[in-house]
């Protein structure tokens, strides 16, 4: 085997603290038992050091097998070479130990994973979301039907939109705006941050039926329902006119491209030429061997794999599904842990419109 340049090499002991996160996460246990099952460490060891030749062995999905490699190597299962190879760490080479095998092959008997991560293998291989084809319907469309479900995912967001929303409200210029369109926007947190922040200010907030019921109700107790109009839709639809903002906050990153596309023209055809899209999510860097690569955002890329079929982009990644939708970079600006991008709309909306009609018209 050439040698190779160790990228990662994690001492776990002493480098990565054991937090109750680290050990309570679901993903990294199915991860290995996929490895495991694919017998990944053994090829490895005999000499199959490269995603593409991995996955011509074991039938899999070269980007999503590479994405799974990734996220083993963050963890210190394997370590990722500057030139893309794959080599065994001391944790690997015991996942090849029978004892190992029986207890973590999803094949073996004694297995009792969590649910919803059950179809991993299948999304490897693929490339395609399991929470589907595990639950029978989208994630979103389960949220809807589970009033519990939806409760907790929303109370999981407006603890995320604490940590990015307040600084997103003092630092953009918002004072130039007068109605801001918050599409998918939850339970509306940010929504009512803004308009507590900017008197003047009018907002519309459209989401699924279910949320919206839940924006009223958080929207009025921050005092601001008359200054809002709450829609109960689908951003997949045509989207309320006349706002200057149009924000999409976590909503691009649920989606595969040719969905975000389709919500990004939708965005385009309401705020017409010279109006603008605010897109704050978690920016991932390239993702090319030998460039760093952010640990969580590794693990909510495959997360998002396996639930829904998306992934978690880069910054040009954002930027040409923009340009594709009729939108141009205007300012970028980080935001602790997000990346907060603003986009300007310099296509016609009659050419956005006819997109839209040509693309996906209901993501659900
Ligand atoms: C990850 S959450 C982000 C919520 C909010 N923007 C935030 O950052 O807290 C994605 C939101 O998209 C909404 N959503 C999913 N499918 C939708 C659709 N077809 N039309 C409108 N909203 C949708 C969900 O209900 C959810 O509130």
């Amino acid at each position: 085997m050439a040698a190779v340049t160790v990228l990662r090499v994690i001492d776990l002991e002493h480098d990565r603290p054991h937090t109750l996160s680290d050990l309570a996460d679901l993903l990294t246990p199915w991860a290995i038992r996929v490895a495991v099952t694919l017998r990944l460490p053994e090829l490895i060891d005999e000499g199959l050091t490269r995603v593409d030749e991995l996955a011509d062995r074991v039938s899999a999905d070269t980007v999503a097998l590479g994405r799974l490699l990734r996220l083993l190597a963050c963890r210190g299962v394997l370590v990722e070479s500057t030139t893309g190879e794959y080599a065994l760490t001391d944790i690997s080479r015991e996942m090849m130990s029978e004892s190992a095998r029986k207890w973590l092959d999803l094949d073996g008997a004694g297995n009792r994973l969590e649910a919803s991560y059950s179809g991993l293998l299948e999304s490897i291989r693929t490339g395609e979301a399991a929470y589907p084809k595990t639950f029978g319907c989208s994630v979103w469309r389960d949220f809807e039907s589970s009033s519990g479900l939806a409760e907790s995912f929303g109370a999981y967001l407006v603890e995320l939109a604490g940590r990015w929303g307040p600084e997103l409200v003092e630092r953009y210029g918002w004072s130039r705006v007068s109605k801001v369109v918050d599409v998918g926007g939850g339970d509306g947190t940010l929504l009512g941050l803004l308009l507590t922040a900017h008197p003047a200010m009018r907002g519309v907030l459209v989401d699924l039926p279910a949320t919206t019921l839940a924006a009223r109700r958080r929207l009025a107790a921050a005092g601001v329902l008359d200054r809002c109009e709450v829609v109960a839709g689908s951003f997949f639809e045509r989207l309320p006119i006349g706002g200057e903002v149009y924000v999409l906050a976590q909503v691009l990153h649920d989606w595969p491209d040719a969905e975000a596309s389709a919500i990004l023209r939708r965005c385009v055809e309401a705020a017409g030429e010279g109006g603008r899209v605010l897109v704050i999510e978690r920016v991932r860097c390239t993702g090319r061997p030998g460039q760093p690569v952010d640990e969580a955002l590794a693990a909510m890329d495959l997360r998002m794999l396996l639930l829904i079929g998306s992934l978690e982009r880069s910054a040009a990644q954002f930027a040409r599904l923009a340009e594709d939708a009729g939108l141009a970079l205007g300012s970028q600006a980080v935001i602790g842990e997000f990346s907060l991008l603003e986009f300007v709309v310099r296509a016609s909306p009659a050419r956005s419109a006819k997109s839209v009609r040509l693309s996906v018209s209901a993501g659900n």
